[in-house]
């Protein structure tokens, strides 16, 4: 599945124009696209549909799609949203519109017999804007979103609902909620963003003729994660080998009242192969683990009257540090000036990969700079509050502007920044974009988080690069998430129950 930037599309179209598709049979194999996805949907015969326009070529997409539908039946009636087109190849396809005799409206001056033909509409075309689409929808465009989302009718959406930034799914107010979207030629990074993701329906990518070729110079930077790039990256377990084949992990988790944190994100670290987990907890915790966790090992902590990691406990934690593959800082250690100094000094010293998550997050606030003292790969797996509070500004805030803002923190800070949610985004320092799209809201509940934690921390212990071991960890958690779904629903499967269907998705990898 190839994502590509509105940059990108434009430097793809160009490459087939060269090679002798023209923009012109462009439009007119996208629009014929759009409308044979409609027609397998639905039977288009005198059904009334309403072809809403703008004046970029995303409109011409909307007038090609007009006459054909129109062709195939249909009583059809185009509406200019932003008046007369103004490119070329969507200015002949407008005429061509015309000579069939297909009424066009202007949004404002026909406005009466626009919100008649509302009344009884079938199949809403929304052909208003596509990649070309930047910043807020004015007060036309507005209008006519406003109409659409309100309508009783399918919504089919040309390349993208309008409103909508292609490269990193920003919504305008109003945008529109498309029952059905045709992507052309290639999925953009809108169509996988959450909430973008939400206004795109059914999703369909289709092909315009452009040949294979024309994609080859493309040097892609967001991505779709795999089941098959998954498992390329876990190699098989040697026949002639020991635990110390797979890896010592280091795990500081837990504090009074938070032990089942630690005891999941131990239990993920298991469940994908670690040689040896050890979990380091304060003192008072470790009989309660002892009983619970009996392949685990335990190094029992100085604690603080919080019944949490206290700072005299570093010396402790220094010595073991330096036998581990990966460390794994932060499920339920708490927050607190002691867990902040333990943090500290694990991202200033340890030599092996590491992994911070949760509370190790919130103690990162108070010195976000010591990051680039870090000595190896640094993974942060930041919920969106935990990484609004990273970056000092509100949740909501993230949420409107989170591929840029994580692209630019995971280049900043030189991290691997998993952002977790639906459709978990993984950056990495490099400035390449991962999406996620398995999972589900039955992994809503707490304790899913603490599992990814020690999953991915798992197959870096095992010696898999840290942005691999997150790509792993995050797909399987939620595919295995989506299998126990699927065998005991979304609402009432338990995170750790994922993973006995994670020992599933092993066995059919043969691993
Ligand atoms: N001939 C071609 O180049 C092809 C283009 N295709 C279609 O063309 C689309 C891209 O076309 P364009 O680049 O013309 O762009 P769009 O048609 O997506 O929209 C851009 C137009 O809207 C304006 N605009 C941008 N943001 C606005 C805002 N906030 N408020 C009001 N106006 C705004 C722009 O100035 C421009 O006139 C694709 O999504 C696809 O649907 C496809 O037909 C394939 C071939
Ligand atoms: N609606 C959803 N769809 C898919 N995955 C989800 C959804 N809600 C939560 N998740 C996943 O569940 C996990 C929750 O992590 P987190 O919020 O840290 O929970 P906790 O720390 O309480 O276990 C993340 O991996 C997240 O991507
Ligand atoms: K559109």
């Amino acid at each position: 599945m190839r994502i590509v930037t509105s940059d990108q599309m434009k430097q793809i179209e160009k490459a087939a124009a060269l090679s002798g598709l023209s923009y012109y049979d462009m439009m007119e194999n996208a629009g014929a696209a759009a409308v044979q996805s409609i027609l397998r949907k639905i039977n288009t015969n005198q059904k009334r549909i309403l072809v809403y326009t703008g004046k970029g070529n995303n409109g011409g997409d909307g007038f090609v799609a007009a006459r054909l539908l129109c062709n195939a039946g249909a009583n059809v009636k185009v509406i200019l949203v932003d008046g007369e087109p103004r490119t070329e190849d969507a200015i002949t396809n407008i005429n061509l519109v015309r000579t069939l005799n297909i009424e066009v409206f202007d949004l404002i001056k026909d406005i009466d017999k626009i919100t008649v033909l509302l009344q009884n509409v079938d199949i809403i075309v929304d052909a208003i804007y596509g990649t070309g689409f930047l910043g807020e929808l004015r007060q036309n465009a507005k209008q006519a979103a406003q109409q659409i989302n309100t309508a009783i009718a399918a919504v089919f959406a040309l390349d993208l609902p309008s409103g909508i930034n292609a490269d990193n799914g920003e919504l305008s107010e109003d945008a529109v909620f498309a029952d059905f979207t045709i992507a052309f030629d290639s999925l953009k990074p809108a169509h996988f963003v959450y909430p973008a993701a939400e206004h795109c329906g059914v999703i369909e990518c289709a092909d315009i003729g452009i040949a294979p070729q024309c994609h080859d110079y493309i040097d892609l930077s967001f991505y779709h994660i795999t089941e098959e790039q998954v498992f390329t990256n876990i190699p098989q377990r040697p026949v002639n080998s020991n635990k110390g084949s797979f890896g010592k992990l280091l795990n500081i988790s837990s504090s009074f009242g938070m032990t089942g944190a630690g005891r999941l994100s131990v239990l993920g670290a298991q469940r994908v192969g670690t040689g040896l987990v050890t979990l380091a907890a304060p003192r008072s915790v470790i009989a309660i683990h002892a009983a619970a966790l009996t392949e685990a090992v335990f190094l029992p902590l100085s604690e603080n009257d919080k019944g949490s990691i206290s700072k005299e406990a570093i010396p402790q934690i220094a010595d073991k540090l330096k036998e581990a593959s990966a460390c794994l800082i932060g499920c339920g250690i708490s927050n607190n000036e002691d867990t902040a100094a333990v943090t500290e000094f694990i991202i200033k010293n340890a030599k092996c990969p590491l992994l911070i998550d949760a509370d190790g997050i919130n103690a990162l606030c108070r010195n976000i700079n010591v990051l680039y003292e870090a000595k190896a790969p640094v993974v942060l797996t930041p919920h969106p509050a935990e990484m609004a509070r990273l970056l000092g500004i509100s949740t909501a805030q993230l949420l409107v502007r989170k591929v840029e803002l994580g692209r630019e923190f995971a280049v900043k800070y030189r991290v691997v920044l998993v952002l977790k949610g639906a459709n978990t985004l993984i950056f990495t320092p490099e400035g390449t974009t991962l999406v996620n799209t398995t999972g589900n809201s039955g992994l809503a509940k707490g304790g899913s988080g603490d599992i990814l934690a020690g999953m991915i921390a798992g197959f870096m212990a095992q010696g898999i690069p840290a942005e691999q071991s997150a790509e792993c960890g995050v797909y399987l958690h939620g595919k295995a998430a989506d299998l126990c779904a699927a065998r005991l629903s979304k609402t009432s499967m338990m995170p750790s129950e994922l993973l006995e269907d994670l020992c599933i998705l092993f066995l059919e990898h043969g691993r």
